[in-house]
C-alpha cells in the first residue's frame, strides 16, 4: 500500500502543506531513555482551506497539541492512528477552522524508550565507562520516532534545537553549534534539510581540529588515531568543491561512533557520523568520508523526493566520491574502486537480494516494502555505474562535468524523482545537435527497472585489478605445495586490493582444498591477523565460514560481535544461518547481544531471509488468485 501520493512511507498530506521549520526544545533523559519536550512545527499552507494535518509518527506519547497564530494559542485534538510494523502511527491533526497562510503546531511529547532511531547505551558500554551515551540515525523513516513530523525527504526544513543533558556530557546536532552552557546546548540549521537529516549525540566526547572548518569528535581513547586516520578530509572536502561547487554548510565536523553504529557513514549535515570500523590505521578505509562529503552535495543540498528514487542521493554519491579518488589518487585507483564496487554488487544481487530481484531495480517500489528491507548496495552501485556509463558516452568529464554542477544548482534545497534528472540531462546535452545519436542510445528502461547487474559496464582501467584476480585464482584453483611455490607470494598487495582479492576467492564457486592448512597460509601471507582493518577481517571470518571451521567459531562470533555494522553483521548471520552445525552458537550469540545492536540491525540481522520469503509467498498467492478470477467466466 502507498501511504501518500508523494511517499509510499509517509502519512503526510504534503501536498496541502509542507513544514518549512522547526524549533526543538528536547531534554535527555538517560535514566528513562527518552527525549522530552517541545517540537514547534511551522506549516505554510500550499492550498486554501486545510482542515487536517497528517503527520508520522512512531511511538510517541503526546501530551498536548496547540496552534499558534499571530491572534494566540488554541489547543487542538488529535487522533493516533494503529501502528503498522515497521512505518509507525497516522497522526491526524484535527485544525479548529479551515486554514490558509501559515501558523505553528506546538507539540508537547516524549519519546519512547524504543524509538527506532536512538540507541542508549549505558556508561559500561562506552570506551571511557564513565557516561552514558546516546545516539541516533533517522534515514530511512526513523525521524518520526523522536519528533511528530512529514517523514518524507519530499519535505524539508531549516531547525532550531535547544538540548538539555547532563552537565558531564557533551550534545551535538546535524547543525552548527551557537552556544552552550552548564547542561544546556543550542544549535541552529540554516539550510533547509529533510527529516531523515535530523541528528542528535549526547557522550562524553572530545574534539580534535582536523582542517579550516572541521574537528573530529570522539571518545578520549580514539581521538587520536581518529584524527590521524581522517586527515585527509580538508583535501577531499576541497576536490568534492571543485567537483560539485561551493560547500554551504559552514561546518563539516565527523564524529567517530561507538561500534553498534549500524552503517559505515551518515551524511549528517555539519556532522557526519562514521563507524569505528574505519579505523584501519592506514587511510584505507577513508574513502568513506568523501562519500560522505559528497553527500553535501547529492542527498543533503539535492535529495531524492521518496526512497523509491534513492539511487540519487547514493548513486550520485558514489559517482562523485570516485572522481574525489580519482583526483587524489589517480584515474587507476578511481577505477579500481568502481570495480571493487560492482564486485560487492554482484555479492549483494547473488546473496542479499537472490530472492527479491525486484530489488536489484535502480528505481523501486516501495509500495509493500519498508526502506529498510529494500537497502541494499544496488542504488549505489548500480546507479554510479549509469553516472559513469553517461559521462563516458556524452563525452567524458570535461562536457559531463559541467552539466553535472549545473545540475546541482538548479535543483539544490529541493527534492527530486528521477524524472527530473533525466529532462535535465536532456535540456543540458540537446543544445549540441551532435548529442543527439548518443541521447538515443540510453536504454533509460533497461537502466531504472531492469533487474540484475548494471546493462553496460564501462571499459574500467583493470591495472589494479588484475593482481587480485592472479592472487584470486592461484588461491582458488591450486593446492596448498602448488600455491607455497608461487611468485605472487612475494607479490605486496595494497589493503584494498587484499579486500577486493578476498571478495574474489568468496565469489568463486569452489575452492579447491578450502582446508584449515590453506587459510593459515593465507592468513600469513596477507598479515591478516595483524590487520585492524575491518573489511578484511570481515572477509576471512567468511571464509572461515565457509571452509565449516567450526574451531574457528569464537573467532567468527567475536568479530560478529566487535561491531553491529550491518554490512558485516546480516552476511555473517546469514552464512551462519546454512551451516547446521553452527546454526545454534550463531542463533544463541545472537539472543545474547541483540539488544546491544540499533532495532534496525536487529532486526534486519535475523528476519529478513524470512520475512522476504513470507512476503513473496503472499505475493505469489495473490497473483495466482487475480489469474484465478481472471479465468472465471
Ligand atoms: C532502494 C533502497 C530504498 C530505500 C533505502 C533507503 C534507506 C535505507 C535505510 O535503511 C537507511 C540507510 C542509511 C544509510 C547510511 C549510510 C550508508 O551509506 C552506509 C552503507 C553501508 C555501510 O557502509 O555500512
Ligand atoms: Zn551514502
Amino acid at each position: 500500500m502507498r501511504l501518500s501520493q508523494i511517499d509510499p512511507s509517509s502519512y503526510s498530506n504534503a501536498d496541502e502543506l509542507i513544514i518549512r521549520h522547526v524549533d526543538l526544545d528536547w531534554t535527555v533523559n538517560f535514566e528513562k531513555s527518552t527525549l522530552s519536550g517541545s517540537a514547534s512545527l511551522y506549516f505554510k499552507t500550499l492550498r486554501d482551506d486545510v482542515e487536517e494535518i497528517f503527520l508520522d509518527s512512531s511511538e510517541l506519547d503526546i501530551a498536548s497539541m496547540a496552534i499558534k497564530t499571530s491572534a494566540g494559542e488554541v489547543p487542538v485534538s488529535w487522533d493516533v492512528g494503529s501502528p503498522v510494523e515497521n512505518i509507525g502511527s497516522k497522526l491526524t491533526v484535527y485544525l479548529p477552522t479551515k486554514t490558509s497562510g501559515e501558523f505553528t503546531l506546538v507539540v508537547e511529547y516524549e519519546t519512547s524508550p524504543k524509538a527506532s532511531a536512538l540507541q542508549w547505551l549505558t556508561a559500561e558500554q562506552t570506551c571511557g565507562k564513565k557516561h552514558p551515551y546516546l545516539f541516533s540515525q533517522c534515514q530511512a523513516i526513523h525521524a518520526r520516532s523522536i519528533v511528530p513530523c512529514q517523514d518524507t525527504p519530499a519535505v524539508k526544513f531549516t531547525y532550531n534545537a535547544t538540548l538539555r543533558h547532563p552537565a558531564g556530557v557533551t550534545g551535538l546536532m546535524s547543525a552548527v553549534k551557537k552556544k552552550s552552557e552548564t547542561g544546556v546546548s543550542y544549535f541552529e540549521q540554516k539550510t533547509p534539510i529533510p527529516s531523515y537529516l535530523l541528528a542528535i549525540v549526547v557522550g562524553a566526547l572530545v574534539e580534535k581540529s582536523i582542517g579550516p572548518i572541521s574537528s573530529v569528535w570522539a571518545e578520549q581513547e580514539q581521538i587520536d588515531e581518529s584524527a590521524e586516520e581522517f586527515s585527509q578530509t580538508a583535501q577531499f572536502i576541497a576536490e568534492a568543491e571543485n567537483i560539485c561547487g561551493p560547500y554551504v554548510w559552514g561546518r563539516y565536523d565527523l564524529l567517530v561512533m561507538p561500534p553498534s553504529f549500524p552503517f559505515g557513514g551518515m551524511e549528517n549535515p555539519c556532522l557526519t557520523f562514521v563507524t569505528p570500523t574505519l579505523l584501519a590505521g592506514d587511510k584505507s578505509l577513508a574513502t568513506v568520508v568523501a562519500h560522505e562529503i559528497a553527500h553535501s552535495w547529492t542527498g543533503n543540498l539535492v535529495t531524492n523526493r521518496n526512497f523509491e528514487h534513492f539511487w540519487l542521493n547514493e548513486g550520485f554519491t558514489v559517482f562523485v566520491e570516485g572522481k574525489i579518488v580519482g583526483r587524489m589518487f589517480g584515474n587507476a585507483a578511481r577505477d579500481f574502486h568502481a570495480l571493487h564496487g560492482l564486485s560487492e554488487l554482484t555479492d549483494c544481487i547473488k546473496t542479499q537480494l537472490a530472492d527479491t530481484p525486484d530489488l536489484t531495480k535502480l528505481v523501486v517500489d516501495l509500495s509493500d516494502c519498508s526502506p529498510d528491507d529494500a537497502f541494499s548496495t544496488v542504488p549505489y552501485i548500480k546507479g554510479s555505474t549509469f553516472l559513469r556509463y553517461l559521462e563516458d558516452l556524452l563525452g567524458g568529464p570535461e562536457k559531463f562535468e559541467p552539466f553535472f554542477r549545473s545540475y546541482l544548482n538548479t535543483f539544490k534545497f529541493k527534492s527530486v524523482m528521477t524524472d527530473d534528472f533525466k529532462k535535465a540531462l536532456y535540456d543540458w546535452f540537446r543544445e549540441d545537435p551532435q548529442n543527439e545519436v548518443f541521447l538515443e542510445r540510453i536504454d533509460w528502461d533497461r537502466w531504472l527497472t531492469g533487474t540484475g547487474m548494471p546493462p553496460v559496464i564501462p571499459n574500467y582501467d583493470r591495472s589494479l585489478l588484475d593482481a587480485c584476480q592472479k592472487h584470486s585464482t592461484l588461491w582458488a584453483e591450486n593446492d596448498l605445495e602448488t600455491i607455497k611455490a608461487s611468485p605472487l607470494l612475494s607479490e605486496k598487495l595494497t589493503s584494498i586490493q587484499i579486500i577486493e582479492f578476498l571478495a574474489q576467492l568468496l565469489e568463486k564457486k569452489k575452492i579447491q582444498d578450502l582446508t584449515p592448512e590453506k587459510l593459515k597460509l593465507l592468513d600469513e601471507t596477507y598479515h591478516i591477523h595483524k590487520t585492524k582493518n575491518a573489511e578484511i577481517r570481515f572477509r576471512f571470518v567468511r571464509l572461515y565460514i565457509r571452509a565449516r571451521m567450526l574451531d574457528k567459531m569464537e573467532e567468527i562470533l567475536a568479530f560478529a560481535n566487535s561491531n553491529f555494522r550491518m554490512k558485516f553483521v546480516r552476511p555473517v548471520y546469514k552464512e551462519l544461518a546454512g551451516w547446521p552445525e553452527a546454526k545454534p552458537m550463531a542463533v544463541e550469540n545472537y539472543n545474547k547481544v541483540k539488544d546491544q545492536m540499533m532495532s534496525v540491525c536487529a532486526y534486519t540481522s535475523l528476519l529478513k531471509g524470512k520475512l522476504k520469503r513470507e512476503n513473496l509467498k503472499k505475493k505469489k498467492e495473490k497473483t495466482k488468485n487475480k489469474k484465478a478470477n481472471r479465468l472465471i467466466p
